[in-house]
């Protein structure tokens, strides 16, 4: 039981379960937000599952997870990490409002009071680590997992504001950290025009794409830019360095595009809190993205008295701004229909720019917050960019003539295997089944947008889920916009996906209620689909970590028409292995067990 002040009262059993939870709820989101730059959840809400875990953490140390996501930094594919860094590059210790700073404060308060403190805008693109060596560019890497990243030496070399040669004189090895953003004013005109398919949601998601991609758009490696804001090991290059302001002058006399102007001290929080305020007035004036301010000691020395933590240095913290807010008036409600069939409603607003982005629909995550905000057409409203990437409704300022309603939704839970085939009844559900099949959060096959799966259900040439596998180069080829190397692609893609690992499969057929988190405690427990598709509550349930409630929506899902229908068909198409004896029905636990061996390659036997 947590013993400090302010620990929840748990049995460690509930603790560890809740943390595990949090755990890979969070790496879920890492996933998204670090390797696709695309999350679909709110800063704000992430950090909340974070600041929840890291609460536990220290509260029941003896119960966490040594490979717990607070452990590190980011997330990557661990192969396409190839550059090791020059030290840990970090996170910083982060919240919205001024918390973390004065825990910054504190920490130095217990050293020496009374010291300078460096405050810069928190720029909000790619941390990158660029090596010189005799003054020449060798090498540039993402932050990856924090101790070595994937390398993009060849498109920073073409950034603006990185020098490929450094002006002299120069140390042998020189290590900088910085960001890589996209330029705002460039990155707007670029956008204009454009629909929001084709183009680049945020700037920060410009600047991930453009410098990981092996074929980079020409123009949008042109408005990218360098914010440097850290020498890497500053005191190996001589005792002359003190401070942070002193290093910062040598990158400018090394050719880095450092505005000193960017970087103001401070002695106390108040004159910190002028800075925040100032950059929070004049933030859509910056050349650059900002999500809040950096504060940190000055002192090398000083900072090396602090040291750093596993997530982020101790000698430095951020004060993040709250969501970028406008104001606008509601067109209209579109209600979307997702996988599940639950409808959530999405206002239409009058168009309006926000955070660099052109904003014509706003979620308002459910028809609850729809009613209690008082949300209907007319109505004039506040929208706040979540995660600086979701639109959404967060304050009616003027009501619409009509309240909100009337009300045509459903009020039972929809069916478990509700839509899994198309019908007239079930183009929307099913549609968002099939884009959720083929995304990356199910079998991964790039180009198969939603534009292209209406076309190819409304053409009869996707039926159900498996039908994907089913689909022919021809079938693909007439979709528009798609030539004979795009089907082939995608065919080929289909081809490779023929043996998805479960945990992908499981996720990829959507059960109601199995996210990323228990696909993958089902896949590691199931070898097969067949063995989850025939397991009891009551097993189901003893997996760790899964709540008996999910276990019975497996079960139940499995149980259905739908379901059965749904394995049937993969197992008529090779997809899962049938069952060793089909014709018994009745398969024990133990036989089940005793088969899994026949299942498994040699190489894991
Ligand atoms: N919405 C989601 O699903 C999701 C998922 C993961 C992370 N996130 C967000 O990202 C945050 C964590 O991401 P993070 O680890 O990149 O941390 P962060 O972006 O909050 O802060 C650390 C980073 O700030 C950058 N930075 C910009 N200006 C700087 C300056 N002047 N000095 C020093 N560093 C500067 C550096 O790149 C550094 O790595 C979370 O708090 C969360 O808000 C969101
Ligand atoms: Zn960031």
């Amino acid at each position: 039981v947590g013993a400090s002040a302010g620990c929840p009262e748990l049995v460690p059993v509930v603790a560890k379960k809740r943390m595990a939870d949090l755990g890979g709820e969070i790496r879920y989101h890492d996933d998204l937000y670090y390797r696709g730059a695309r999350p679909v959840v709110s800063d704000a809400a992430y950090d909340r599952l974070l600041g929840e875990l890291l609460r536990l953490e220290g509260c029941f140390p003896e119960l966490a997870d040594p490979a717990s996501p607070t452990a590190g930094v980011g997330s990557s594919d661990k192969e396409k990490l190839t550059v090791a860094h020059e030290g840990p590059m970090l996170s910083l210790n982060s919240t919205v409002g001024s918390e973390a700073v004065e825990a910054l404060l504190r920490r130095l308060a217990q050293h020496r009071i009374g010291e300078p403190l460096l405050v810069q805008p928190k720029v909000d693109g790619l941390p990158v680590e660029l090596l010189y060596k005799k003054g020449r560019l060798v090498s540039a890497a993402t932050r990856g997992d924090g101790l070595s990243g994937e390398d993009v030496t060849e498109r920073a070399g073409r950034v603006q504001g990185i020098p490929r040669q450094l002006i002299p004189p120069f140390p042998e090895r020189l290590a900088v950290r910085g960001e890589v953003y996209a330029d705002l004013p460039l990155f707007a005109a670029a956008q204009a025009g454009k629909t929001q398919e084709e183009w680049y949601s945020t700037p920060r998601y410009l600047a991930a794409a453009t410098l990981r991609t092996g074929n980079p758009d020409p123009w949008a490696l042109a408005a990218l830019r360098f914010f440097p804001y850290q020498l890497v090991n500053p005191l190996s290059l001589g005792r002359t360095l003190e401070s942070e302001r002193q290093a910062l002058q040598r990158l400018a006399a090394w050719g880095f595009p450092v505005a000193a102007a960017e970087s103001r001290t401070a002695r106390n929080l108040e004159e910190i809190r002028a800075v925040y305020r100032h950059y929070l007035i004049h933030r859509s004036e910056q050349p650059f993205a900002i999500d809040g301010i950096v504060v940190k000691a000055d002192s090398l020395s000083l900072q090396k008295k602090l040291g750093e933590g596993r997530r982020a240095p101790s000698w430095a913290a951020a004060w993040k701004f709250p969501p970028a807010t406008v104001r606008t008036t509601v067109v209209g409600i579109d209600w979307s229909t997702g996988r599940t069939g639950r409808r959530t409603p999405v206002a239409e607003v009058a168009p309006v720019t926000l955070g660099g982005i052109s904003v014509a629909r706003a979620s308002l995550h459910s028809e609850a917050e729809m009613v209690r905000l008082g949300v209907s057409a007319g109505a004039e409203v506040i929208v706040a960019l979540m995660g600086d990437v979701i639109p959404q409704i967060i304050e009616v300022v003027s009501r619409g003539p009509h309240p909100p309603g009337p009300l045509d939704l459903l009020t039972e839970a929809p069916a478990i295997d509700a839509c899994l085939s198309d019908s007239p009844q079930c183009r929307e559900q099913f549609l968002a089944r099939a884009l959720h099949f083929v995304s990356n959060k199910g079998l991964d096959i790039p180009g198969l947008g939603a534009g292209r799966l209406r076309t190819l259900i409304e053409a009869g040439r996707v039926t159900d889920l498996p039908s994907f596998f089913e689909l022919q180069e021809s079938d693909l080829a007439f979709l528009p916009g798609f030539g004979a190397d795009s089907a082939r692609q995608v065919s080929e893609s289909l081809a490779a996906a023929r043996r998805p690992p479960v945990s992908r499969l499981i996720r990829a057929i959507g059960i109601p209620g199995i996210g990323p988190a228990n696909a993958e405690r089902l896949g590691s427990h199931f070898p097969n689909l067949e063995y989850l598709a025939a397991a009891g509550v009551e097993e189901l349930s003893a997996i760790p970590g899964l709540q008996s409630e999910r276990a019975g929506n497996v079960r139940a899902f499995f149980a259905s028409s739908g379901g059965q229908k749904l394995l049937k068909r993969l197992r008529l198409l090779g997809i899962v292995e049938p069952p060793e004896e089909p014709e018994s029905a009745a398969i024990t636990t133990t036989h089940r067990r005793g088969s899994f061996s026949a299942v498994l390659p040699p190489t894991l036997k």
